[in-house]
């Protein structure tokens, strides 16, 4: 998978060169690349914002050098190729679709992923419209909070997806039993010692008995996500539901 990032932070990205997804990079799992935006700028200031159209406060950012960008990523794609191999572009917003794990494993078998970071009260309206002419867009948004800007939110949506392609993380089974996988949180994890300042680990995970350690987990996963996340138990499916209120 080809990542591209558009920001004015581009060492911000520096930090993808560590972890696993530092080694899928060496492996050439994932080519990340993160490009300057003032690099597509031409006044002497690399000027990338200016004040919004209708008054109001900060600064919006400018739509040539954002066109000047994407048209280099996107070299001659054009919508008629709406394979997995065509180009997504994604812009993180607070006024986007929520990103869950669901659409990271969508996202993950997509072959080349461009992320523009905004800034400042965000970009110029023209630049989704436009480049929606030539691309899929998305706007994104990773939950209801204020960030300063969207890198944060592509390192998230980078690390969420990229553990998805295969060959990334080492056991694909660690992949299955997590959070948000099948719709419900994860169970509780303990590790050795048994008994840790006087809290001991729950004996069923003592027992051996895998049936029952199974059916220990998946009670406590509803448990937590009944508790947790009852939001989680309606949006998916009536039936899940109906098991967790059981
Ligand atoms: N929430 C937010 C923001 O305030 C700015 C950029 C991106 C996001 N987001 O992706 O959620």
């Amino acid at each position: 998978m080809r990542i591209d990032v558009v920001t004015i932070f581009p060492e911000f990205f520096d930090v993808l060169d560590i972890s696993l997804l530092g080694k899928a990079r060496q492996s050439g799992l994932l080519d990340v690349s993160a490009h300057n935006l003032r690099e597509y700028t031409h006044d002497r200031h690399r000027t990338v914002d200016d004040t919004p159209y209708g008054g109001g406060a900060g600064m919006v950012m400018k739509p040539e050098p954002w066109g000047e960008a994407i048209d280099e990523l996107l070299g001659d794609a054009t919508p008629e190729r709406a394979d997995a191999s065509a180009p997504l572009v994604i812009f993180p917003s607070p006024a986007g679709e929520v990103f869950t794990q669901k659409m990271a494993r969508e996202l993950a078998h997509r072959e080349h992923l461009i992320f523009g970071c905004g800034r400042y009260e965000g970009i110029d309206q023209r630049v989704f419209d436009h480049v929606a002419t030539r691309a899929e867009v998305r706007l994104v948004s990773i939950g209801d909070y204020v960030l300063n800007g969207g890198e944060v939110a592509v390192m998230a949506m980078i690390e969420a997806i990229g553990r998805l392609i295969p060959g990334v993380v080492g056991n694909p089974e660690s992949l299955v039993e997590e959070s948000h996988e099948d719709g419900l949180l994860e169970y509780p994890s303990y590790t050795k010692p048994a008994e840790w300042r006087g809290l001991e680990v729950p004996p069923i995970l003592l027992s051996g008995n895998h049936k029952a350690i199974d059916a220990w987990r998946r009670e406590q996963q509803l448990e937590r996500t009944r508790r947790v996340r009852p939001d989680l138990l309606r949006a998916e499916t009536p039936e899940k539901a109906e098991t967790a209120e059981a």
